[in-house]
This record gives C-alpha cells, sequence and structure tokens, in this order.
C-alpha cells in the first residue's frame, strides 16, 4: 500500500527505524509492509518508507542512499530522512553501515558498534537549526549506550564464532565520494580512529536534535587503503563483504527490534532539547517554528 503524509492520529506508532546503508536496501522479514511516501519541511527522503511488523516490534525501514543506491554521501536528504522516521513515532534508530577498517584487529567481516566519532565533512546540512532558532545539542556521546548494549547482545545471540563483535570505537566519517588517500587514512589512524564511513555522524548529529537514540551496526568491509598486506578499498571488495553480511545484519536487527521492544529503555537522547535550545520561542520566526515544531513541541508547545 502506498499513501502520502498520513495524519499522525490515524497511524499506529513504529519506534523503530532501521537505516540501511550501502548493500542493505529493503529489510527481509518484516511483514505487513506499508510504503510511506512522506513529504517534509526538509524535503523529499531517500526513498519511500517502509513501515511493517518484525516479529512483534513495528519497524520502519529506510535506504538511506535510496533503494537503487542514487545519492552520493554528500546528497543523502538527511534532514528529510530524520525528520520522516521522526513523525511516524520513531524513537530508536539502528543505522546498519558499511565501514572501512583502521585497525588491523578490526577485520574484514568483523562487526563493530561503535561509540565515537571523528568529522571531517563539510559539504553538507548537518542541524535543523538556523534561520532564527539556535540549538546546541551535546554530542560528547553522540551514540545512545543502551540502544548499543542492546544491539551488542544482539549481536552475540547471532554471530558465529569464527565471527567477532569490537564494542566500541572511533568513527571516521570522511566527505567522500572518493575514498581516502594512504596519507589520510594513516593519519586517521595515528589520530586512533577504528573504523572509516561517510555518512554516520551527519546522521547521529541530526538525530540527537530530533530526539532519537542512535546506534549503528558497522560491518567491516576493507581495511581502507593502508595496510601493507591488503589491496586498497574498491566498491567491488565492499559489496562482496557486504553480501557476505546482510543475512547476519538483518538477523541482528531482527534480535534487536524484538529486546527493544520488550524493554524499551529510556535514553538521554530522548530529552536532548531540554538543556540545548538558546532563542526564546518569542523570537522565532514563524515559518521557523512550524518547521521545528515536531522536535520542539514539549519545550515551546504547539505551533498552531
Ligand atoms: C560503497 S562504499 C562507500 C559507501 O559505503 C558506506 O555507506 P553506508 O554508510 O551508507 O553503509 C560509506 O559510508 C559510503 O557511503
Ligand atoms: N574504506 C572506506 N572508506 C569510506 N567508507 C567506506 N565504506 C566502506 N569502506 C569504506
Amino acid at each position: 500500500m502506498t499513501s502520502a503524509n498520513p495524519s499522525p492520529s490515524s497511524m499506529p506508532e513504529a519506534l523503530i527505524g532501521v537505516l540501511g546503508g550501502s548493500g542493505l536496501y529493503a529489510m527481509e522479514g518484516l511483514s505487513d509492509v506499508e510504503e510511506l511516501q512522506l513529504n517534509t519541511p526538509f524535503g523529499k527522503p531517500s526513498d519511500s518508507l517502509r513501515r511493517g511488523r518484525l516479529g512483534d516490534a513495528q519497524v520502519v525501514f529506510l535506504a538511506r542512499h535510496g533503494r537503487h543506491h542514487s545519492f552520493l554521501p554528500t546528497e543523502v536528504p538527511y534532514r528529510a530522512n530524520i525528520w520522516a522516521l521522526r513523525s511516524l513515532g520513531v524513537r530508536w534508530i539502528i543505522s546498519c553501515s558499511a565501514v572501512g577498517s583502521l585497525q588491523e584487529a578490526l577485520r574484514p567481516l568483523d562487526l563493530v558498534v561503535p561509540d565515537q566519532f571523528l568529522d571531517r565533512t563539510h559539504q553538507r546540512p548537518c542541524s535543523f537549526f538556523g534561520e532564527g532558532a539556535v540549538a546546541h545539542v551535546s554530542l560528547a556521546e553522540p551514540f545512545c549506550a543502551e540502544l548499543s548494549k542492546l544491539l551488542c547482545e544482539a549481536v552475540e545471540e547471532v554471530l558465529p564464532p569464527e565471527r567477532h563483535l569490537h564494542r566500541g570505537g572511533t568513527y571516521l566519517c570522511m566527505e567522500g565520494p572518493a575514498f581516502s588517500t594512504k596519507a589520510e587514512s594513516n593519519f586517521y589512524r595515528s589520530l586512533g580512529c577504528d573504523v572509516i564511513g561517510m555518512t554516520n555522524h551527519t546522521e547521529a548529529r541530526l538525530a540527537r536534535e530530533a530526539e532519537i537514540a542512535y546506534t549503528t551496526l558497522a560491518m567491516v568491509t576493507d581495511y581502507d587503503c593502508w595496510h601493507p598486506n591488503h589491496d586498497a578499498v574498491t566498491v567491488e571488495m565492499v559489496i562482496a563483504n557486504l553480501k557476505a553480511n546482510a543475512a547476519t545484519a538483518q538477523e541482528v536487527v531482527a534480535k534487536a527490534a524484538a529486546k527493544l521492544h520488550q524493554l524499551r529503555p529510556s535514553s538521554k537522547a530522548h530529552t536532548a532539547l531540554a538543556n540545548a535550545l538558546m532563542t526564546a520561542k518569542e523570537h522565532v520566526p514563524a515559518p521557523t517554528r512550524e518547521r521545528l515544531d515536531l522536535f520542539t513541541t514539549p519545550y515551546w508547545g504547539p505551533f498552531n
């Protein structure tokens, strides 16, 4: 079924959002699927959102690059994606992403649940705020610790013994689309970064502003280009390893959704704006207030 911007009151809440990255363009196992083509104050999302049931949990899936992989990391409409998920009631996001490894011990096919970021992007909108409304959320802990813990437990129930899960690590977010030079790759290693990708920091930062808890299931696909005994990363390499990982990713997400559905832990992310809003609502221009209403209602009251 396809529908355009259903009224929020007519929708069952979908609390868990899954963002599929490179190689993950659909969510196997999602049943009773509705295809939702949404419009947002920040433009159109990357694709229709697919809302359905995963076991007992209500889940919304969105392919961040579009189902045909049409958006560069720079071009992904991150704000529209996050706004659309939040408008469907999502308060927990599991991002599934391909990453390069910057450390010997993180081997292709290993899984990593990072806990920090270093941001090297420079060409994308990275805030819902601006145009007369200023907010400064905390990003000291950019991933939700509770959600990451639950995701790790799900991974451990699913992962075969020969594969490894690494809890924690710093995700270097580069602009792309070209991969790094050796000098850059070695520089990121010297800074202590663990994995490298092109999407997650932008998303996590916007999710925080939208008061959505965010975590990442990072699937190692290559050793980037620093490793003397491995070829430099190519798309072919990434896709081959992702294909080998796709089934695992789907199983992990299903397990994590089941846990989340039962536990629904609270997250500091859910009140991220409580101490972040600087501008008094009276001084915010009406169009800006309207655009932010989805996030600011608890603090500023409803716009209309
Ligand atoms: C296809 S390799 C580079 C591409 O893969 C990663 O995408 P995602 O984070 O959506 O899984 C990386 O960030 C780049 O966008
Ligand atoms: N080496 C790499 N650099 C950036 N993004 C990636 N995604 C997968 N591998 C990557």
